[in-house]
């Protein structure tokens, strides 16, 4: 290959998708100096009409761009952390994990609603099973009377069930909206307190062939290790509650609060900040009647096992709380 090929970028056509391959494919130049081409790929999950859940198995958007890969039609692919599913295939590798932006979930609602401003019997979209659970849990604790309603599409079909009245309010990723220029539409930011949000949410992950050894050691310019720890142990929770993309699980991992001695300013602050991570799950009925959340804190992982075991020794808390009641069907 010459030193000026392009690298193939292969990409779903969705807004987001190709956003988000747009933007990776500036940094892949940056960092290259290479030119890099986008390749439109078809994914089941863009053409299916059913309900995610109802399709069931995981990576329903991820599949056809790793055959592409696999195939070597493409160099790499750009994938939203959240909806790659925990098995990493052999002949890839997950190149590198850039820094993850805001990982909130949000509401569009209509009027400039807040969450909390909703009115008796608001109707609110959502197909995520976790944000059911999360946000009817919510509901339940602070007397408000709201209705989770299932939908599903991209992020235009989701919010029109708003414009067109159809809907009250949807709830949706920060991150997807903000790649796509449209976060001035959230009237409310959701604490992760509130509701965490899904695995690698906001986080992206940039996948190659595991042999194509020259891209792997020039992307890595492009990885964030705190990030890669972080998503590597809410994905090893989720993969030790043997649950898919489609369950109503919740992980978070990010800097703990500062402890109450501590104040912002304080030299000791920083090394507080530099060396802790905490990893919070939460798994519930998508009534929010019944919910497990579990948290713990600890030294940053250094090493992909330690992450890993960061979130399995998590699962395992959250399991003997009764975490496996709560997970409804498997994924297939
Ligand atoms: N479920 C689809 C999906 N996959 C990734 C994002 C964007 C946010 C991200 O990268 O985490 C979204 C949209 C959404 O949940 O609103």
């Amino acid at each position: 290959m010459s030193e000026q090929s392009p690298l193939r970028l292969g990409t779903r056509r969705s807004k987001l998708a190709m956003a988000q391959s747009g933007q990776v494919a500036d940094a892949v130049r940056r960092v290259t100096g290479r030119p890099v081409e986008l390749v439109e790929i078809t994914t089941y999950g863009d053409t299916s009409r059913e309900h995610l859940a109802q399709i069931g198995g995981t990576g329903v958007f991820v599949t056809a761009l790793r055959d592409a890969l696999l195939r070597g039609e493409v160099d790499f692919a750009v994938h939203s952390l959240k909806d790659l599913p925990t098995a990493q295939p052999e002949e890839l590798v997950l190149a590198a994990v850039p820094v993850r932006e805001d990982p909130r979930d949000v509401i569009v609602a209509r009027d400039a609603l807040k969450f909390t401003d909703l009115p008796r019997g608001a109707r609110v979209g959502t197909g995520s099973p976790r944000r059911m659970a999360q946000l009817n849990a919510y509901a339940r604790g602070h007397g408000l009377d709201i209705e989770t309603v299932p939908i599903r599409g991209n992020i235009d079909t989701r919010v029109g069930y708003v414009r067109s009245g159809e809907l009250d309010a949807v709830v949706l990723a920060a991150a997807g909206l903000n790649r796509i220029g449209r976060i001035d539409e959230v009237t409310d930011f959701l604490s992760v307190d509130t509701v965490l949000p899904a695995p690698g949410q906001g986080a992206l992950a940039i996948e190659c062939a595991a042999d194509n050894a020259d891209l792997i050691a020039a992307l890595a310019e492009l990885d964030d290790p705190f990030t890669r720890a972080a998503v590597t142990a809410e994905r090893s929770l989720l993969a030790a509650l043997e649950a898919g993309c489609s369950a109503p699980v919740g992980a978070l991992a990010d800097l703990p609060p500062l402890s109450a001695p501590l104040e912002r300013g304080d030299p000791h602050a920083d090394e507080q900040i530099v060396k802790e991570m905490r990893l919070r799950g939460v798994v519930g009925t998508p009534d929010g009647r019944t919910l497990v959340q579990l948290s713990t804190t600890g030294p940053v992982p250094e090493t992909h096992d330690q992450a890993m075991a960061l979130g399995r020794e998590l699962a395992a808390e959250m399991l003997t709380k009764g975490a496996a009641g709560l997970m409804g069907e498997r994924a297939h």
